[in-house]
Parts: C-alpha cells; structure tokens; sequence
C-alpha cells in the first residue's frame, strides 16, 4: 500500500503551535510529539507538522505518515517558500512536503515544478497547499502528488469561519491526485461534508491540537462568559 493510500478515507492532524501567537506554551518539539502520539492513540492516520524539530520529534514519536512543512515569513508565501526549506522539511524526516502552491511569487524565484523536483529527487511527495481550482490544476500540471485546500481563505480579503467544502468538490472532480481537506474542520458534520464532496482525507488543526484556540473559541461563543 502506498503512503497515499495509507490515508484514504482518513483523518490527519495538524500539530502546530499557534502562528500568531509566538508565546504559546505548546511551542516545543517534546510537546507537538506527544500530541502526535495522543492523537495517532485516538484514530488519526496522519500527522502534519511544522519546522525541522517538531518535524524530527513527531517522527520519532509516531510511524504514520508525516506532512512536514517550514513556515517562513508572516505574509505571501509562507508555507515551505523555497526549495532549501523544502530539503530541510524531507532532511527532518517527512514523509511528504507541503508547500505552498499558489499563484504568488516565490521568494527563490524557483517555480512550483522546481521545487517539486527537488523534494521527488530526495525521495519524498508534494502536498501542494492551494486556494482555488486554477492553482490545484497548476500544481497537478507541475507534479504535485496530492493538493489541500489549505490556502483557501488565507489569500486576502477576511477568513471565513466555515470550511471550503465547495473547494473540495471542484478539485476532487477536476484533478486525478488526492484532494485533501484543510481549514477550518471544527465539527464531524464538516468532516463528513468533505468526504462526501470527494476528499481523499480531512486535516484538522487547533480544533484538536490548541488548548489556547480551543479555550478563546469557547468564550467568544459563551453567551455568559466569565470576565
Ligand atoms: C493557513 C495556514 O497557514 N495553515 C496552516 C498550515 O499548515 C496551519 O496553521 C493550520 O494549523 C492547518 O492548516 C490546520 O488548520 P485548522 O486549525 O484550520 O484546522
């Protein structure tokens, strides 16, 4: 079986420390590792991480297939943005890379198809992170092993609250890669939803793996939440 099919009809978490918030207590590799391991003990097939040490922490706290990606920068192409960052997310220990895939210029002024050959010519696949049809097509153009959703929403303009299921559907129609699911799963429904619209398998981040997320959206939605 290959690794993609190992995550068929599954769900994958995303263990990573708040982004906007670089005091978060779980910001440490033994930590993310743990959560990791907890959460493979609770039925998840998939892990995805962020930076060369949570990467190497999760993968020796866990054997099933690991999603690695560096994040650089906190604006445009943030997601592994070039194809050094890409080497050091296969180097750590990942399985399979994801980077960002959208139509915004690379810091390297490699192309998308650059750095997938990169990251294939080290022996790992690409997870191409996307935000619409046209990018998802592009970065299966390009050789993309799989496309997310990830990007959807995080392009410009306010981040919606629901998933992009409507993304999902598209591009599991369209594309003859895996479509994952990421961004904004919260509730089983949504996860439910994502798989009947055609995803491959459902990402699902702070709703699991941030105490800090999960305790600000439960007061922002308690009507009478202590002052
Ligand atoms: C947009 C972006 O940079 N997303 C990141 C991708 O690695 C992560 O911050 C998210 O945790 C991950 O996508 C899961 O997301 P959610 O917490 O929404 O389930």
């Amino acid at each position: 079986m290959t690794l993609l099919d190992r995550l068929r009809n599954r769900l994958i978490v995303s263990c990573q420390p708040l982004a906007d918030q670089p005091d978060d207590p779980m910001r440490d590799p033994g930590v993310q590792a743990r959560i990791a391991a907890a959460v493979v003990l609770g039925g998840a097939s998939g892990i995805r991480a962020n930076g060369t040490a949570d990467i190497a922490a999760v993968r020796a706290a866990v054997t099933v297939p690991l999603i690695g990606l560096i994040k650089d920068g906190t604006a445009g192409c943030v997601i592994t943005p070039t194809a050094a960052h890409a080497e050091r997310v296969v180097d750590a220990g990942a399985d399979i890379v994801a980077l960002d895939a959208t139509a915004r210029p690379r810091p390297d002024r490699r192309s998308v198809g650059d750095t997938i050959r990169v990251v294939h010519d080290r022996g790992a696949l690409v997870l191409a992170d996307v935000s619409t049809l046209e990018e998802g097509e592009a970065a299966v153009a390009a050789g993309a092993d799989a496309v997310a959703t990830t990007l959807s929403g995080y392009t410009g303009g306010p981040i919606p609250h629901e998933p992009d299921i409507d993304l999902v559907a598209r591009l599991a129609d369209r594309l003859p890669v895996p479509v994952l699911a990421e961004g904004r799963y919260r509730k089983a429904e949504q996860i439910t939803g994502a798989f009947e619209a055609g995803a491959h398998a459902v990402v699902v981040g702070n709703a699991v793996t941030s105490p800090l997320w999960i305790t600000r959206s439960l007061l922002a939605g308690a009507a009478q939440a202590p002052r």
